[in-house]
């Protein structure tokens, strides 16, 4: 039998599965999906088994064994390693990074110099004993060598590095027990982390024996006495920390028991538990509204069917989507099937994480970035234990090992942060609906403001013929279905596939859009003012609060009810300029203005973190008329704090949440009523769900509306939309102020309105016109170098090489764009341009690019030029 495997080096060279033999042993251990360590040229590599074999096609004495098997269970199912392969190809990454991707850091290989002691070495009972040498001589031992030899014996193998600690008086003896050959270098492949273990106290016997026993002991043992009868009566097993200090004794008591062979003490896998020291109250499903009934019949018969489907569920904001998600996910697993939810990171609040835990309880996974990586990989491994069916998680929770996945839910599904922005770049939407393919599980897109891409799939004719051309057209969600089989992973189009695959065929691949158009219980949406703050300021008023948003605030304060103020960070960082001749302060190596941090008073890069202190004069002119700009956060809460003598403000944003645990304080202590303000960035616009909050306040509408990016409106509606809908969820009406200088852009006033429909109609209308995605779809090419002479003629050459390669797809169109100085045009010291290609869907273009970028890796690794591609872009700089 062989392996193929795909080693862990990220290279084009070694973009491809290379074939060793699984020795006898091991193939009871070695499948599709295991981790495995392999010689590799004069290495020990990690890999991954991407393919089982009965025989290669050239002279089987030439593949080498595998060497190890690292775990018992392979960390990742034979699905996720098919979906690997179309991540790589539909995202041009290497296929390990994709494989990488989906296991918890924990697992990443860390590689150890270990030695061991030769074979030939025999132990020598005392100094001076003869043992073989390498070359057959014989050598005379010194104690302390021998000493070595046999710690190095007992343990197996030790790390080098540990050896030389241990005798590190005499470290040159360790060397030469190296040269000459009697202890063995031996490279190990370990993990980052292990499974935490605890000892933990284990009956062999009846219970009833261990009182017997209790009573045959002598009167002077009270105390293992004691630890018997408390076995006895409580249930087992227990951990050894916690039964000592139940019961105020020692160690060596219950080791003594443990001697006699009453009991034993065995170290058992604990998982660590992010959740342990809460508990979730217990909820019941809700009797569903009539809107919410609908939907839940429309999911619930998908799920039931077991039959691949895409929703988008549009659902105004409180009109009680997370409730269906709940029964949904009820109907999945009364089936025996398991359930996956995305939440934007954001929004993984502690409330979002309480819904799902107080209906599933146990059976539920959290996953999340400000998890330890030790809480992480024990939150994975209860996914691959099947301890748990549902798992509830930011982006890469779409690659939570389960096996009968019958529902994937992905909540706020126009949320940029779906897209990874390092490699493998990819979108879990689109990854999410390839994986449905896969289980034939239904997706949900849910959303109050729908992305354009995944509107445009519901307009779309189903595919009659199921085939992957027809699902031609551009759609992106559409193609990432027909893509599961177009792009190889149909055994018949690509040889390389596992042969046993059933072939994977989208079935009518257009989405169907459900709609919920009420809130719950026909609670009215809140009231929204748009404040042209041009008018403000041309009535002397230069405050950052309009005149009606601050009496607005007053009468919160007076009657008890809770604001809150949104502050879009981007685009509205506080740069320091200087009002004599226009200085600003700029990055010496980014191509961007610092930003001033009032808690260290200095001026810092957000993207290389250089910084300096804060300057009082300017260093352009000497004028002292140099202060910061904008209005941060921290400047909000000053203000505030002065136009509001006493009042309660919770800030949150990167500078407040850092710590572990610090979004869930804030939270928590502003819906217990302990502030009267929540004040912050995007995170105050997602999900919350606070009874007393009757009134929210935009600061900025427009900060994004002037990002060059094409998508700035749609940000612009999305955000103003979410933000509003935080306000009067519950029995008290809501009330919103959105402050702006674009009082009549179409995304402000359309949101003002609560009018996705106006809104999503002009910015098709546009997107077609200026052939933006749904229409077209992008591929970012950015490229960068130190020195702009040879950046700029490499860009230009991969241009004209991509123009060319181009001309093969005729008579589609295919646009190279660029290249040109990208957005930001230097980071940290290296300059940036940037090529866009702009396609039709239906056009295969990947190989393509790769093709073209394939001619210029030699420049990359030459001259550390740097090519990145990025497919389906969610941010242009
Ligand atoms: N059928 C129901 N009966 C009574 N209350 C309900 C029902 N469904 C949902 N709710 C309640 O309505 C409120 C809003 O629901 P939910 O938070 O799920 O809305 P949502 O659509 O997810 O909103 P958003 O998009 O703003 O997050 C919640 O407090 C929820 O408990
Ligand atoms: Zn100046
Ligand atoms: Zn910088």
């Amino acid at each position: 039998m062989y392996a193929k495997v795909i080693v862990d080096v990220p290279a084009k060279q070694t973009n491809r599965a290379f074939d060793y033999w699984i020795p006898e042993p091991m193939r009871e251990w070695v499948a599709v999906g295991s981790r495995v360590g392999v010689p590799f040229g004069p290495r020990k590599l990690q890999g991954f088994v991407v393919d089982i074999r009965t025989q290669v096609d050239y002279d089987p004495a030439k593949v080498k064994p595998i060497a190890e098997v690292m775990d018992v269970y392979p960390p990742l199912t034979p699905d996720l390693v098919e979906l690997a392969r179309w991540i790589s190809q539909t995202y041009l990454c290497h296929e390990i990074t994709a494989l990488q991707a989906m296991i918890p850091g924990a697992l990443k290989a860390k590689y150890e110099r270990h030695v061991k002691v030769a074979e030939h070495a025999a132990d020598g009972r005392s100094a001076g004993t003869n043992v073989g040498g390498s070359g057959g001589q014989h050598l005379l031992l010194l104690p302390e060598q021998l000493d070595i030899l046999r710690y190095v014996r007992e343990k197996g193998t030790v790390e080098i590095g540990a050896l030389l600690q241990k005798f590190a008086a005499n470290g040159g003896l360790v060397k030469q027990l190296m040269l000459e050959g009697l202890l063995l270098e031996v490279q190990m492949i370990k993990d980052r982390m292990a499974a935490k273990k605890v000892l933990t106290v284990i009956p062999p016997d009846q219970p009833a024996q261990l009182l017997q026993r209790a009573e045959e002991l002598p009167a002077r043992s009270a105390k293992q006495k004691e630890v018997l009868r408390y076995l006895a009566e409580h249930p087992f097993p227990i951990k050894l920390s916690e039964l000592l200090h139940e019961l105020g004794t020692s160690a060596g008591t219950v080791k003594s028991l443990a001697e006699k062979g009453w009991l034993a003490i065995e170290e058992v896998e604990v998982f660590r538990d992010p959740y342990a020291q809460r508990s979730f109250r217990r909820t019941e499903p809700l009797a569903l509204m009539p809107e919410q009934r609908h939907v839940f019949g429309r999911i619930s018969e998908a799920v039931q069917d077991e039959r691949h489907q895409v929703f988008l569920l549009h659902g105004v904001t409180g009109s009680g989507k997370t409730e269906v998600y709940l029964q949904s996910i009820q109907t999945c697993l009364d089936l025996g099937r398991e359930a996956i939810v995305l939440v934007p990171e954001i929004s993984l609040t502690p409330q979002m994480v309480e819904r799902f835990k107080g209906r599933f309880g146990d059976q539920v996974a959290v996953l999340h970035s400000r998890l330890s990586h030790g809480e992480r990989y024990d939150e994975w491994r209860k996914i691959m234990l099947k301890q748990v069916r549902v798992v509830i998680g930011a982006r890469s929770a779409i690659f939570a090992p389960f096996t009968r996945i019958g529902l994937i839910i992905i909540d706020e599904e126009h949320e940029s942060s779906y897209k990874q922005e390092e490699s493998p770049k990819y979108h879990a939407r689109d990854v999410a609906v390839a994986r449905a393919v896969q289980h034939r599980a239904v997706v949900v897109l849910g959303s109050a403001t729908p992305s354009l891409e995944s509107m445009y799939g519901t307009m779309r004719q189903p595919s009659l013929t199921g085939t992957p051309s027809g699902a031609a057209g551009g759609n992106r969600l559409n193609d990432a279905a027909a893509a599961v089989s177009a792009a190889g992973l149909h055994p018949s189009v690509q040889a390389d596939a596992p042969s046993n695959e059933a072939p994977l065929q989208p079935q009518g691949a257009a989405i169907e859009l459900l709609t919920m158009h009420n809130r719950v219980e026909g609670r009215p949406l809140p009231r929204v003012h748009i404040i042209d703050m041009r008018e403000e300021l041309r009535e002397g008023n230069r405050s950052m609060f309009s005149r009606s948003l601050y009496k607005a605030i007053e009468e919160r304060l007076h009657k008890k009810e809770q604001t809150v103020l949104l502050l879009n960070r981007r685009g509205y960082s506080t740069f320091v300029m200087c009002r004599t001749c226009g200085y600003v302060a700029q990055c010496p190596h980014c191509d961007i203005s610092l930003t001033f941090h009032q808690s260290s008073r200095a001026i810092r890069c957000h993207y290389c973190g250089y910084a300096e202190r804060e300057v009082t004069v300017c260093p352009s002119c000497s004028s002292e008329h140099i202060r910061h700009f904008g209005t941060g956060t921290q400047r909000v809460e000053e203000e505030l704090g002065k136009l509001f003598p006493g009042i309660r403000v919770i800030r949150m944003d990167v500078d407040t949440t850092t710590e572990k645990g610090s979004h869930e304080k804030w939270l928590t202590m502003f819906r217990n009523r302990q502030a009267d303000v929540l004040l912050g960035t995007q995170m105050v616009a997602k999900g919350l769900d606070f009874p007393h909050v009757t009134l929210v306040g935009a600061l900025a509408a427009d900060t994004v509306l002037n990002l060059p990016d094409f998508r700035a409106a749609e940000r612009t509606f999305q955000l103003l939309t979410q933000v509003a809908g935080r306000a009067g969820r519950h029995e008290l009406p809501g009330e919103v102020f959105v402050q702006t200088y674009a009082p009549e852009h179409y995304s402000i006033v359309s949101a003002s309105r609560h009018d996705y429909k106006s809104f999503i109609n002009k910015e098709m209308t546009l997107r077609k016109l200026h052939e933006y995605p749904p229409f077209h779809r992008l591929i970012l090419i950015t490229l960068s170098h130190e020195q702009i002479p040879l950046l700029m003629r490499t860009a230009e050459s991969l241009a004209a090489r991509l123009k060319e390669l181009a001309k093969s797809l005729a008579p589609l169109p295919v646009e190279i764009l660029g290249p040109v100085a990208s957005p930001i045009a230097r980071i940290k010291d290296r300059y940036r341009f940037q090529c866009m290609i702009k396609y039709r869907g239906e056009a295969s273009i990947s190989g393509l690019v790769r093709q073209a970028a394939a001619a210029f890796e030699d420049m990359e690794k030459q001259h550390k030029l740097t090519i990145s591609i990025d497919v389906d872009p969610q941010v242009l700089m």
